[in-house]
């Protein structure tokens, strides 16, 4: 397919997005049966191009004065991948399988309209009713910081250290381009282009060996924040597939116990051959069975307990750009009961000077800062362990870490503006020691 050929499935494929109100991946699957001729790269380009739109599926309607399928993918050309107006016009001849050619209003608007008198939520790509939410984290920033939210995501690697250091992994997938991540210690980031390519990861012989695994620069981080250590007890309380689970294996060197549960069994169904995988054996995996509660048998004993909480996902918008404009106001409030459950749960499980790791991939202040301030009002005997503490296990990275988080006294927020990495919240709650409750 030529580049404007593609274009043009682009433009019919939200159409059917729109017209059927189904998911994105669901209607790029569909063409793909129904496109058999078109090869992998032709593929990826198209879901590159439907990516691209959604995430400034707002602006770019904005800035082409116009709602259509059409108009957005137009817009997003200048606004996401930064094209002129020529170099469009040039995709739009009007040739077989090309676009028709732009009409005067739209050469006009591609090369006159801006985002300047845009409202925030248009400017910054999100639904209009989080506005208030965005103001209250991010204040006059918010057109920025979800701009940074819209923008596409590298793909980070978490080098699992039980088997492997980071500077020989670097060098084994150096095809990849795989660069050393900012922050996290054992982190290798690969910038993806446009065209939206996999680049295989699950087929390297470092992923196949339990060497590395696909996680965010955030999570890894998250994670290490918990301070987790060889020979303490450790519970992953919302472990799901395992992604913090084998991280916290690996901060605990095989040493000590790692309890990992989930209230939903299926999402724990790909943990056992991931911690087969990464060597980890000292993972006990306790999927629920009917009503009895999985860990009756511990009661206040837990050192730490790590809460990767059910959240909005609002931080991982730019991995998800289709999830950004289905969320509804029920979702929050969903997950806000979710959240008080596990926290309220975990306050059971931590031991006497024992600690609790809290963290969202959201942005949204009732998910975090709202969140645990109600948590230690009905929990007096936990208090925050201020930021700029828990920062210290970044070692040498602390000061500029801490620096580009946003700071609150109930915890801190990583987003892809400010540190590069997916939006996530953590907070670290110390259980006072029995000589100190009251
Ligand atoms: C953010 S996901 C976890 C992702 C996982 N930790 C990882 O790194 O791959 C949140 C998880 O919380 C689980 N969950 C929701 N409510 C829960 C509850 N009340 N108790 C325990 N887990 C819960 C969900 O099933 C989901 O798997």
């Amino acid at each position: 397919m030529t580049p404007a050929a593609r274009l043009s499935a682009a433009i019919e494929l939200i159409d059917t997005i729109d017209a059927q109100r189904v998911p994105a991946a669901k209607a790029l699957k569909e063409w793909g049966t129904a496109h058999r001729y078109a090869g992998s790269g032709d593929r990826a380009a198209i879901s590159g191009l439907l990516w691209d739109v959604l995430r400034r599926r707002a602006s770019s309607a904005w800035i082409m004065d116009e709602d259509t399928s059409r108009a957005r993918v137009l817009g997003m050309l200048r606004l996401e991948r930064g094209m002129s107006t020529d170099a469009i016009a040039a995709l739009c001849d009007g040739g077989r399988f090309a676009p028709e050619p732009l009409t005067s209003g739209e050469r006009a608007a591609l090369t006159s309209r801006t985002l300047a008198e845009a409202p925030a939520h248009i400017a910054g790509d999100y639904p209009e009713w989080l506005d208030g939410y965005l103001a209250q984290v991010f204040g006059d920033d918010r057109v920025a910081e979800a701009t940074a939210m819209a923008s596409r995501a590298p793909l980070d690697l978490r080098v699992n250290t039980l088997k492997a250091k980071r500077e020989k992994v670097q060098g084994s997938i150096a095809h990849l381009g795989a660069q050393p991540t900012r922050w996290s210690p054992i982190g290798l980031r690969i910038e993806l282009g446009a065209d939206a390519r996999n680049p295989g990861i699950h087929s390297e012989e470092d992923f196949i060996k339990g060497a590395i695994e696909v996680q965010d620069e955030g999570s890894q981080l998250a994670t290490l924040l918990s301070a987790a250590k060889p020979g303490e007890q450790v519970i992953d309380l919302c472990a799901g597939a395992g992604g913090k689970t084998l991280a916290l294996a690996a901060m605990m060197q095989g040493k000590g116990r790692l309890i990992a549960t989930d209230s939903d069994k299926r999402q724990l169904a790909p943990i056992f051959e991931r911690l087969s995988r990464a060597g980890v054996h000292n993972a006990d995996v306790r999927a629920p069975k009917g009503e009895g509660d999985t860990l009756g048998d511990i009661r206040a004993s837990a050192d730490l307990v790590l809460i990767d909480a059910p959240c909005t996902g609002t931080g991982t918008w730019r991995r998800n750009p289709d999830a950004k404009w289905r969320m509804r106001p029920g979702a929050l409030e969903v997950r806000l009961k979710d959240q008080v459950e596990v926290l309220d749960r975990a306050a059971a499980l931590v031991k006497p000077g024992g600690r609790i790791a809290y963290s969202t991939c959201s942005v949204l202040p009732p998910e975090n800062g709202e969140q645990i301030r109600a948590f230690t009002a009905r929990n007096s005997d936990f208090t925050v362990v201020p930021p700029s503490q828990t920062v210290t296990v970044l070692w040498d990275k602390a000061e500029d870490f801490a620096a580009a988080t946003l700071q609150s006294p109930e915890g801190l927020l990583m987003t892809p503006r400010r540190t590069g990495t997916d939006g996530f919240f953590v907070s670290i709650l110390k259980r006072k020691p029995l000589s100190s409750q009251a």
